[in-house]
């Protein structure tokens, strides 16, 4: 494709984008669903890839995705915290790299996105046995994840909820002692000013919270410093 060509691509993707408005959980679940090959969750990943072009969308999309992946695949987590699952693009992205033991809590606060994001999880062909949708408040799912954990406590945990929560949630986090030192935690949007004050927080606990790498707006911070890598 010519590169005047590519660029008339791009302008009218971006034209689309706007005058389709606003993401609808609804819309995004039936593309997905009618355009995926069902129980291929790289086909899940290539829609949802295709629907971010010329839809709005709150998904991660695929660059922060490939940043995320190689997190994933560098710790094999075998308990995995998502706060904020949305239709299941991020949720989809680390279920199909986890080792086979591994599982992952997803926790949604939107009853109905709730609803959807697991159908398409199940769509991407993951069982009930590999993932849990807990469609509450990440403070809820916080204060009864100790009895889904059992003695276990969380690898790795991502955050893309509401940045305003992200300080609370990891405040309630580390007082139900669900992190270890190895525990690592992935921030999405944290340009945002509500993502500040947890920014700021962690400056203040270096022994406690390194942060490893940055991808755009995306953080990956290691519980412990740099020497219990
Ligand atoms: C930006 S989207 C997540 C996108 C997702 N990471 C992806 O790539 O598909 C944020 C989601 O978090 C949910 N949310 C917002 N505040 C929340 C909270 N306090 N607890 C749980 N979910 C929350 C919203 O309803 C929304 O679906």
């Amino acid at each position: 494709r010519s590169p005047l060509r590519a660029l008339y691509h791009r302008v009218c993707e971006r034209v689309l984008k706007v005058l389709r408005g606003k993401v609808c959980v609804r819309r995004t679940h039936a593309y997905i669903f009618c355009e995926c090959t069902h129980g291929q969750a790289e086909s899940v990943l290539a829609s949802f890839d295709l629907y971010i072009k010329t839809h709005a969308s709150f998904s991660i999309g695929p660059e922060k995705g490939v940043f995320l992946d190689e997190v994933v695949r560098r710790e094999a987590p075998l308990r995995v915290l998502e706060l904020g699952m949305h239709c299941g693009y991020t949720s989809v992205r680390i279920l199909r790299l986890l080792p086979t033991s591994g599982t992952l809590l997803t926790v949604e606060v939107d009853p109905l996105t709730a609803e959807k994001g697991e159908e398409i999880l199940l769509v991407a062909g993951f069982k009930n046995s590999q993932f849990q949708v807990l469609p509450c408040s990440s403070a809820e799912a916080i204060s009864r994840l100790a009895s889904h954990l059992g003695e276990d406590l969380l690898d790795l945990v991502v955050m893309d909820h509401d940045p305003e929560q992200y300080l609370p949630d990891l405040l309630a986090l580390q007082r139900e002692n669900l992190l270890s030192k190895r525990s690592v935690l992935i921030l999405n949007r944290v340009a945002e000013a509500g993502a500040r004050v947890v920014l700021e927080y962690l400056t203040t606990k270096p022994h406690d919270y390194t942060v490893r790498q940055r991808f755009k707006d995306m953080l990956e911070i290691r519980c412990g410093n740099s020497e219990s890598f």
